[in-house]
């Protein structure tokens, strides 16, 4: 195993639970509290000139908190390497889950996954965001099956807010929107929704609306915007895809429209709010916990942790110890801590 220093004493590398073009993810063990994280690790030569992306990544994740989006515990620059600490989610990819001789979800289970990404890129999009890269693999589950949005890599705040254009093509081809593969100029949030609408048909049918072994074929399947619509499906779910798979992204259904839609709210009480999480809450029985240990005042820890910006060693332990107390697990640090 390689020994990367920055982590010695903090974090135990265990398995790589994923490897991306410039990343590889390793699960890992935070020393101090004994919890498992995710550790993206991006060395800087490989990076090259995408090096502008992870510190907007990380601005993102630190200023996204949300209950279905991935939290971001600390990063750890070197020379040579940046090391992002993120909410490790032990159920894996959601699509994982649907398993193979189901390979699709009901209408019940597959709105239960649903509204929570609705939620969460309702969200993305009230803050001027786009993840611009929603595809099965960035769709995880927690211990409680509860779903979290991984990879803001792409993600894009453009300077004049979501509703002013993008150019830059990225993301999967398979889950993209046509303006997108056409190279038009185009919309965060209706690219997002898209990518949402080929998720939702995934989770519903067990495969893809658009596929194909060579590019182009898969280009046409795409522009043409005509896809399978199995027996099963409800004429509720086809309404739904179908505003989503709208090729015109102005006829494109929006996050608003979605979260209201009767499909969205069949079953449920209320529309999809993207009711967040609240900023850093202050938390006595951590701070005691941490103080007991480190010696400090409770008070002077809280300070600090206010003060800093969020992404220490001292954030990591206050977080994954609030993580446990709120799991009604005992709070425990290892004196070595
Ligand atoms: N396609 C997912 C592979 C990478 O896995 C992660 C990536 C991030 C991540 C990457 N960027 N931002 C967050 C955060 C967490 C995980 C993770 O927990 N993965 C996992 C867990 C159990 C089984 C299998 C995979």
């Amino acid at each position: 195993m390689v020994r990367y220093i920055a982590l010695k004493g903090l974090y135990d590398l265990e398995k790589t639970i994923g490897s991306g073009g410039f990343a590889k993810v390793k699960l890992a063990t935070h020393i101090a509290t004994g919890e498992k994280v995710a550790i993206k690790i991006m060395d800087k030569i490989s990076l090259g000139d995408d090096l502008p992306r992870v510190k907007l990544e990380v601005q993102a994740l630190k200023t996204l908190l949300h209950q279905h989006i991935c939290r971001l515990y600390q990063v750890i620059e070197t020379d040579s390497h940046y090391f992002m600490v993120i909410e490790y989610c032990s159920g894996g990819e959601l699509f994982d889950h649907i398993g193979i001789e189901k390979n699709r979800l009901s209408e019940t289970e597959s709105r239960k996954f649903f509204r929570q990404i609705v939620s969460a890129v309702a969200y993305l999009h009230s803050l001027g965001y786009a993840h611009r890269d929603l595809k099965p693999e960035n769709v995880l589950l927690d211990r409680e099956e509860n779903l979290k949005l991984i990879d803001f890599g792409l993600c894009a705040k453009p300077k004049n807010g979501i509703d002013s254009h993008l150019q830059t093509s990225c993301g999967s081809p398979t889950y993209a929107a046509p303006e997108l593969i056409l190279g038009k100029k185009y919309l965060g949030s209706e690219v997002d929704i898209w990518s949402m609408g080929v998720l939702l048909y995934a989770l519903l049918c067990g495969f893809l609306p658009f596929d194909d072994n060579s590019i182009e074929n898969l280009y046409r399947k795409i522009l043409s915007g005509k896809y399978d619509e199995p027996s099963w499906l409800s004429s509720s779910s086809k309404r739904l895809i179908r505003a989503m798979l709208q090729i015109d992204p102005k006829k494109r259904i929006t996050i608003q429209e979605l979260c209201n839609h009767p499909w969205i709210t069949a079953g449920f009480l209320n529309p999809v709010s993207f009711v967040h999480k609240t900023n850093f809450e202050k938390d006595d029985d951590v701070l005691s916990t941490m103080s007991a240990i480190c010696g400090e005042h409770a008070s002077d820890i809280w300070r600090k942790l206010v003060k800093s910006d969020r992404t220490d060693y001292r954030t990591a332990t206050y977080l994954l110890l609030l993580d446990r107390k709120l799991r009604g697990l005992s709070l425990r640090i290892s004196p070595s801590a």
